[in-house]
């Protein structure tokens, strides 16, 4: 059986190449376009969301069938035409060209599959069974999203933040690690972000501030000056927001 590599790929302005333009099709493209693809579809028909997207110039449309030689130039293939002669054919090229494809109606023809996922702002979680079942990684999908609430963009944020903020100012990765260990397992910063931007903000940057202070107080006592850095890094733009 096959075992997938999972990686986080950034096809920003990348040729991605959708042969097919029914409901699977339009799934494809929808993500493709989330993630910044510039994207073309290969089919002599097309769903009714499909048409509208041509029609707001969001992507291309070839009205065809597929032929040899159609996928040049293309980083990512989607295949999903439910012909598997055609899913063959694509295989063959792409494979020939180095190209990444997904047949979506044949897992032994795939580079790559897609899972399912929950985002919150920069945090992704997928969910993939290796082709076994996509209906379950749906339905866990469904009961992370309620696990992982919206408040975990809030979070991400703040500890991105503070994070480049640290690495300015704490000099000892050991220091850094405590830092952030004490703030998401001990003080919880998860559930802090439930009760909203505004007292996670204030509550996290005094913990902050006040990690800093115990780590100066043990500069006196190790007489060692070197685990905070000067100040002269200035605090994040962003961190007075509140
Ligand atoms: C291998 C893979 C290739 C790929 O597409 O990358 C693949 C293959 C196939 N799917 C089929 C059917 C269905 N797919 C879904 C839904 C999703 N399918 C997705 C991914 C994947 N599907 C990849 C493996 C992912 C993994 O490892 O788990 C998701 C997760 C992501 C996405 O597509 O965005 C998305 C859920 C997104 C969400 O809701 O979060 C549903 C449910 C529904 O429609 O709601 C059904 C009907 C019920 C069922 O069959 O389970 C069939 C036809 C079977 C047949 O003919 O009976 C094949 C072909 C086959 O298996 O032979
Ligand atoms: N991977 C996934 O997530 C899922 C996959 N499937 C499978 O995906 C396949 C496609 O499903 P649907 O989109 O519902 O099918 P569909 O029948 O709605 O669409 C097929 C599309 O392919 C086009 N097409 C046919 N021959 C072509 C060719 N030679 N060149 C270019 N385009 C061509 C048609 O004009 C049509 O637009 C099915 O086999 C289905 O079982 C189904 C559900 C989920």
């Amino acid at each position: 059986m096959t075992k997938y590599y999972p990686i986080m790929l950034n096809i920003e302005e990348k040729k991605c190449t959708v042969v097919g333009g029914g409901r699977v099709a339009e799934r494809k493209v929808k993500s493709l376009l989330e993630h910044g693809a510039v994207v073309t579809v290969m089919s002599p028909t097309l769903t009714d969301a499909l048409q509208e997207m041509v029609r707001q110039g969001q992507l291309l449309h070839h009205q065809k069938h597929y032929e040899t030689g159609d996928l040049r130039g293309s980083y990512l293939v989607y295949v999903a035409t439910d012909d598997l002669q055609v899913s063959q054919a694509c295989h063959e090229e792409a494979s020939r060209e180095n190209i990444l494809m997904n047949v979506v109606d044949v897992p032994r023809l795939c580079d790559f599959t897609v899972p399912a996922i929950v985002r919150r702002g920069p945090l992704t979680v997928a969910i993939a069974s290796d082709g076994k079942s996509p209906m379950l990684s749906r339905k866990i999908r469904e009961e992370l999203e309620k696990r992982f609430g919206q408040h975990y963009e809030d979070v991400l944020e703040l500890l991105g933040e503070m994070r480049v903020q640290a690495l300015n100012e704490i000099n000892e990765i050991e220091d850094r690690k405590q830092l952030f260990q004490q703030l998401i397992y001990e003080h919880d910063v998860e559930n802090l972000g439930k009760k909203g931007k505004e007292i996670l903000w204030r509550e996290a940057w005094q913990f902050y501030e006040a990690f800093k202070k115990q780590l100066k107080g043990c500069d006196k006592n190790e007489n060692n000056k070197n685990r905070i850095k000067s100040q002269s890094a200035g605090p994040s733009s962003s961190r007075n927001h509140y």
